[in-house]
C-alpha cells in the first residue's frame, strides 16, 4: 500500500535528516571554537543585557545587545529566528557548566536579539556589565511529532481523515460537489483568478491546491476560503511551517471578525497578536481567578516547604503540592477545552497542531477542514500532523520558491525536500490545482522574467503596479536610478573577484560591496527611504560584509541572506550575487526558486551586481542577465568605480602561507596613468590570459571566451587607433549596440591611450563616445608628472556650473588639510628613521615608514617637505625593498613587487592591493575625491556632462554635500594599520 511504502522511506529519511543534524551539531562542539560557530550562525558572543522586563504573561523577557560601547552596531549574521530554543551561557563558553538557563527567542532585529526566560531560577539577575553567550539548541520536538504522525498515518483506521488519506496516496480520486453553490464573496475586490481559486477550494470535497506566485494574494485567497468555510458551519484548523506565515493569517482573519485562537507559546508570536493566543484567552476567562488562586497557593506551600527543617513535615507539603498540581491541570483543561471549541478558526503551526499540545483535549473529530498556507516549505511529514485531522484540506503555497532547509544532502535527493503540494501536482496536475494569476507587486518589467521563466508566462500585473517606478514615491527625485525598473550592474573584467574563506562554505565580494554601497547612497539621496530597500546576498559571509559596511549609515536598511526575505517585498531590491571567478563557478547560487525568491521580493526596483561572465554559465542566471540587458539599463562596474582597473596583477599565485585567501579581490588604486613600477598596459585581453591556466579541461569554455575577448579588444583598439590618427574626427562614437563587455574594452583602451571617453544616454541608449583630450595632446601615455598637474589643475577648472564655487573652495580646503596631515606624518616617520638607523628590520615588521620615491598628485598640490631629508630617507628605505612590506610576508618584491601608490610602500603580487593591507580607506577617498572633482558620481569615465538638467540641481547639491561629509569623516584620526 502506497501509505505504508510513504511512510517507511519518510521515516528512513527523516533519521537520516536528524543525524546530519546531531552529527553536524557534534562536529561544531567538538572541533569548532565558538568564534566559528558564530560565523556559522549558531551561536552569538558576547552580548550584553540591553533591558529586562516581564512580559508575554508572567515571562521575563531579556534583550541583548551586541557591546555598543565597543562600537559594535549590529550582530552578525545569524540564523536566529522568533521561536528558537537557545541557551544563555556566561561569557566563559558555551559548554554545560557555563549555561544560565534556556530561552525562547521573541524577536531578531539587526542590533539586538529579544529571549524570553519561563520560569528564571530563583536569583537569575541579569548583570549589566557582564558578557553573555547564546547558542541555539538542537530541538527534536519537531522530529518526535513528525515521527509520530507517520505512525499514525501508517495506522489510520477509523478518524475524520480515512478518505482524504486516500485521496492524498492516489487510492481514490479527488471528488467535487456535484452542483457548486454560487458563492457570495465577503471581499468584493477579488480577482477573476482569486474568485476562481475561492469556488474551486469550496466546490472540491477532499482537496484543493492553491497555487500563489510572488504577490498574488494568496493569503487575501486564503483568508476568503476560510471565511467562506465559516459560514458553512465548518470549523477550521489552519497552519502554516513559520511563526510569521501563522500570524499573518491571524493578522487577517482577526480584522474579517472572526474568532480566532493562535497556538504556541506567546513569546513566539508577534506582538501585536498575543491577545490571540491561547495563554491570553485563559487570562481573560472566568476560570482565571481560580487557576491564579491555585498558582498561588502551590507558591506558599513552596515557601513553606523550604522552611520546614523536618523531612517528615517536607513530605507533607509535597503531597499537598502534588494535589494542588492536580486540580490545577484539571481547572485548566476545562478551560482550554472550552476556548477552543468556541474558537472558529484555530491556528498554528504545523508542529504545534500536535497531539500532545492544547488539541488533546478537543475530540478527535472537532475539525472539517484543515488549511495549509506555505505548503510548498514544509517537510511533507510536518503537514500530517495536521491532516490527520480533517475531511478535507486545502494548500496554499509556491512551489516555484525555495523549499523547506534541509540539512541531509541525500536525505533531500531522495525525496525528502519533496512538498506534498509537488508531490499532488505530480499526480494529479493540474485538475486540483488554481493558479493565481495577477500579480500586486510587481513592476511588469520585473515580473516578466519570472512569468517567462518560472509560471509558464501566465503571469499579468495589476494595473496598480505595472509600471510603478520608485520616483511616483512620494519625496523621491526623478534621477536615472529612480526611473528605471531594471538595472544591470554588470562588474566583468573588473577584477571584483570573489574571496572565500578556507573552510566555509561562504563566499564574498568586496568590490560588489563597493557598488552596492554606491548605489544605495544614489537611492537614498535621490529620496528613497533606507527602509524601503533591501539588499540580499546569497552567502552569509557577504551580508555580513554588506551589514559592516552600510548598516551603521543605514540602520534601517535591510540586509539579509535570500531565505530571510522569504515572503516579504521590499520597494527596491539590491542583490548581489558574489561569484566572479575564472572558472565560472555559481554553485550555490545555482538553485532557480532561490534566484526567483530574491528578484520577486521586489516592487519597483532591482538592481543586480553581479559578474555576467562568471554567472552567465548558468542557464537560469543567463535567461536573467538577458533579460535584464534586453528591458533594463546596463551598467559597468567601472561607471562606479572610476578608478578601478582590470586585473593586472594576478598571476595565479598563491601566497605561500594561505593568507591570500582574502588577497584577490579587487584593484583599486592609481589613476589611469600609473608609474614606472607598474605595467597597465594590454589590460583589455590581459585580464583574462594572465598566468597559464592549470584546469585545463573546466576551461574549455572560458578559453574560447578568452579568445573572443582578445579578438573584440583588438578589433576595438583598432577603431580607436585609427581615429587617432585621423585628426579630422573630433570624436569617435560607439553604437548603443556595445554591450557592458564591449564599454568596459573601450574605457580600457580609451585609458591606455590617453583618450577621454563618456557615456550618455540611458538604457539601451546608452552609448560610450571617445575624444582626445581638450589640451590635444598626441595620444601617447602620459608621464607622471604631467598627469599629476593635470589632475591638480584639473580640480578648479571642472567646476560645474550648477555647483556654488564655495563648495570647491572647501573641497580644496579639505585637500590642503589632508596633504598637512600626511606631511606631519611623514616627518614623523622620518624622525623615527634617523632616531634608529639600522631600521630596515623595524620598517618591515611595523610595515610603516617607507617613504615616498614618487611623489603623489596630492604632494605636489601641498609643495612639501625639504628634499635633503628626502635623499636621505630614500637610500635608507632602499635596503628594505626586498620584500614584501606586508607585516610578516617575506615575499620578495624584486621582480613582481608592486607599489601602492597610498602608502609608497613595495608589496608582494598577494598585498599590494590597497585594502590589503590597509590602505583601502585611502583608496576609497581618493575614489570620492575624484567623484566629487567630477561632479557627478557616475557621470561615466570620462568628463562630466557640461549641460546639467537645473532640475538635477538640487540633488546635486546634496550629492556634493554628503560626500565632502564623507570626506570629513575620512580626516578623523584612524588606526594605523597594524
Ligand atoms: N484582488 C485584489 N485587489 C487588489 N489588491 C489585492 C488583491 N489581492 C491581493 N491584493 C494585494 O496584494 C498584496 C499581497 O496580497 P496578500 O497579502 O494576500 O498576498 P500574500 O499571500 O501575502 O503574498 P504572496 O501572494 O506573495 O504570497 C496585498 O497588498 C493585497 O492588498
Ligand atoms: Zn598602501
Ligand atoms: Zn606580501
Amino acid at each position: 500500500m502506497a501509505v505504508e511504502k510513504f511512510v517507511s522511506k519518510t521515516l528512513e529519511l527523516l533519521q537520516e535528516e536528524r543525524e546530519a543534524e546531531i552529527q553536524e551539531t557534534r562536529i561544531w562542539q567538538e572541533n569548532i571554537s565558538l568564534k566559528e560557530l558564530q560565523n556559522k550562525g549558531i551561536c552569538l558572543l558576547k552580548l550584553q543585557v540591553g533591558s529586562q522586563s516581564t512580559g508575554l504573561y508572567g515571562r521575563t523577557v531579556v534583550v541583548l545587545e551586541p557591546r555598543k560601547h565597543l562600537g559594535f552596531s549590529s550582530l552578525p549574521s545569524n540564523s536566529f529566528g522568533p521561536g528558537d530554543i537557545v541557551g544563555l551561557y556566561d561569557s566563559s563558553g558555551c559548554s554545560a557548566a557555563s549555561q544560565i538557563c534556556t530561552g525562547i527567542v521573541t524577536r531578531v532585529g539587526q542590533a539586538s536579539v529579544s529571549v524570553a526566560f519561563d520560569d528564571l531560577k530563583d536569583g537569575v539577575g541579569f548583570d549589566r556589565d557582564g558578557f553573555y553567550n547564546l547558542l541555539k539548541l538542537a530541538n527534536d520536538v519537531t522530529y518526535k511529532r513528525m515521527k509520530h504522525a507517520l505512525n499514525a498515518l501508517n495506522g489510520y483506521s477509523n478518524g475524520p481523515a480515512g478518505n482524504l488519506i486516500n485521496v492524498l496516496f492516489g487510492d481514490t480520486q479527488p471528488s467535487s460537489h456535484s452542483q457548486p453553490n454560487e458563492v457570495e464573496f465577503f471581499n468584493s475586490d477579488l480577482d477573476e483568478s482569486q474568485k476562481e481559486a475561492v469556488s474551486f477550494a469550496l466546490s472540491q470535497r477532499e482537496l484543493a491546491v492553491i497555487h500563489g506566485p510572488p504577490g498574488t494574494g494568496k493569503t487575501t485567497t486564503v483568508v476568503e476560503i476560510i471565511l467562506q468555510a465559516l459560514k458553512q458551519g465548518q470549523k477550521v484548523l489552519c497552519c502554516a511551517p513559520s511563526n510569521v506565515a501563522v500570524d499573518n493569517l491571524v493578522e487577517r482573519l482577526a480584522c474579517c471578525k472572526a474568532k480566532v485562537l493562535r497556538l504556541g507559546h506567546p513569546a513566539r508570536l508577534l506582538e501585536s497578536i498575543q491577545k490571540h493566543s491561547l495563554d491570553a484567552v485563559l487570562a481573560q476567562s472566568d476560570n482565571a481567578n481560580i487557576i491564579a488562586d491555585i498558582r498561588k497557593d502551590i507558591d506558599k506551600e513552596f515557601m513553606g516547604m523550604r522552611k520546614m527543617p523536618d523531612k517528615g513535615e517536607r513530605v507533607n507539603f509535597k503531597r499537598e503540592i502534588g494535589e494542588l498540581r492536580k486540580e490545577l491541570k484539571n481547572r485548566e483543561a476545562t478551560a482550554i477545552a472550552q476556548i477552543l471549541k468556541s474558537a472558529d478558526v484555530v491556528l498554528s503551526t504545523n508542529t504545534g497542531a500536535c497531539g500532545d499540545g492544547p488539541l488533546k483535549f478537543l475530540p478527535a473529530e472537532h475539525f472539517d477542514w484543515v488549511v495549509i498556507d506555505e505548503c510548498a516549505q514544509a517537510l511533507e511529514s510536518s503537514c500530517w500532523i495536521a491532516l490527520l485531522r480533517a475531511r478535507k484540506c486545502i494548500l496554499a503555497g509556491d512551489y516555484k520558491q525555495l523549499p523547506p532547509t534541509i540539512k541531509s544532502q541525500t536525505a533531500a535527493s531522495k525525496g525528502l525536500s519533496l512538498s506534498l503540494m509537488e508531490r499532488l501536482i505530480q499526480m494529479y496536475e493540474d485538475s486540483v490545482v488554481r493558479m493565481l494569476t495577477v500579480q500586486y507587486r510587481m513592476n511588469s518589467a520585473i515580473m516578466e522574467w519570472a512569468s517567462k521563466e518560472m509560471y509558464g508566462g501566465r503571469l499579468t500585473a495589476h494595473s496598480s503596479v505595472e509600471s510603478h517606478l520608485l520616483k511616483d514615491l512620494p519625496g523621491v527625485a526623478r534621477v536615472e536610478e529612480t526611473c528605471t525598473p531594471l538595472l544591470l550592474i554588470d562588474t566583468a573584467g573588473c577584477g571584483l573577484t570573489e574571496m572565500e574563506v578556507v573552510e566555509e562554505q561562504s563566499k564574498g565580494n568586496q568590490g560588489e560591496v563597493d557598488i552596492v554601497e554606491l548605489h544605495i547612497k544614489a537611492l537614498t539621496e535621490a529620496g528613497v527611504k533606507a527602509k524601503d530597500i533591501a539588499v540580499i546576498a546569497p552567502y552569509n559571509l557577504q551580508v555580513d560584509l554588506l551589514r559592516q559596511k552600510l548598516s551603521p549609515r543605514h540602520p534601517e536598511l535591510e540586509i539579509k541572506s535570500v531565505d530571510g526575505f522569504q515572503g516579504r517585498e521590499k520597494e527596491a531590491v539590491v542583490l548581489s550575487l558574489v561569484r566572479s571567478n575564472r572558472k565560472g563557478e555559481v554553485g550555490f547560487l545555482a538553485e532557480d526558486r532561490r534566484i526567483n525568491v530574491a528578484v520577486t521580493r521586489a516592487r519597483r526596483h532591482i538592481a543586480v551586481v553581479c559578474d555576467t561572465q562568471t554567472v552567465q554559465n548558468h542557464a537560469f542566471l543567463k535567461s536573467l542577465v538577458g533579460h535584464m540587458t534586453e528591458f533594463g539599463e546596463v551598467r559597468t562596474a567601472f561607471e562606479y568605480l572610476q578608478d578601478v582597473v582590470p586585473q593586472n596583477y594576478s598571476r595565479g599565485q598563491k601566497d605561500a602561507k594561505g593568507t591570500s585567501a582574502v588577497a584577490k579581490q579587487k584593484v583599486k588604486d592609481q589613476p589611469a596613468s600609473k608609474g614606472k613600477q607598474k605595467k597597465p598596459t594590454g589590460v583589455g585581453p590581459v585580464e583574462n590570459t594572465a598566468g597559464p591556466q592549470s584546469h585545463t579541461k573546466s576551461c574549455a569554455a572560458s578559453a574560447l571566451r578568452e579568445q573572443q575577448n582578445i579578438s573584440r579588444y583588438a578589433e576595438i583598439r583598432e577603431q580607436v587607433e585609427n581615429f587617432v590618427k585621423d585628426l579630422s574626427q573630433k570624436d569617435l562614437q560607439f553604437p548603443p549596440s556595445f554591450n557592458s563587455h564591449d564599454r568596459l574594452l573601450v574605457h580600457q583602451i580609451s585609458e591606455e591611450l590617453g583618450l577621454v571617453h563618456e557615456s550618455r544616454g540611458e538604457g539601451s541608449g546608452r552609448s560610450i563616445t571617445v575624444s582626445r583630450p581638450e589640451t590635444a595632446k598626441p595620444a601617447e601615455e602620459p608621464t607622471q608628472e604631467e598627469s599629476q598637474k593635470e589632475e591638480t589643475a584639473s580640480i578648479p577648472q571642472s567646476e560645474p556650473p550648477c555647483q556654488p564655487s564655495l563648495d570647491l573652495k572647501s573641497l580644496h580646503l579639505e585637500l590642503m588639510k589632508r596633504e598637512q596631515q600626511r606631511r606631519e606624518e611623514t616627518s614623523q616617520q622620518k624622525k623615527e628613521q634617523k632616531n634608529v638607523p639600522s631600521a630596515q628590520s623595524q620598517l618591515t615588521k611595523k610595515g610603516k615608514g617607507k617613504n615616498k620615491t614618487k611623489a603623489g598628485a596630492c604632494d605636489i598640490a601641498a609643495a612639501a617637505a625639504p628634499e635633503d631629508d628626502f635623499d636621505a630617507l630614500i637610500s635608507a628605505v632602499m635596503k628594505a625593498d626586498g620584500v614584501c612590506s606586508f607585516v610578516k610576508c617575506k615575499a620578495s618584491v624584486l621582480t613582481l613587487g608592486q607599489l601602492c601608490t597610498f602608502c609608497n610602500r613595495q608589496y608582494c603580487l598577494s598585498h599590494h592591493i590597497p585594502e590589503v593591507h590597509g590602505c583601502g580607506d585611502k583608496a576609497k577617498s581618493h575614489a570620492r575625491m575624484r567623484i566629487s572633482k567630477e561632479g557627478v558620481l557616475y557621470a561615466g569615465s570620462g568628463k562630466k556632462d557640461k549641460s546639467v538638467d537645473p532640475n538635477k540641481k538640487a540633488y546635486l547639491q546634496r550629492k556634493l554635500d554628503s560626500k565632502l561629509k564623507d570626506m570629513a569623516t575620512q580626516r578623523k584620526p584612524k588606526n594605523k594599520d597594524s
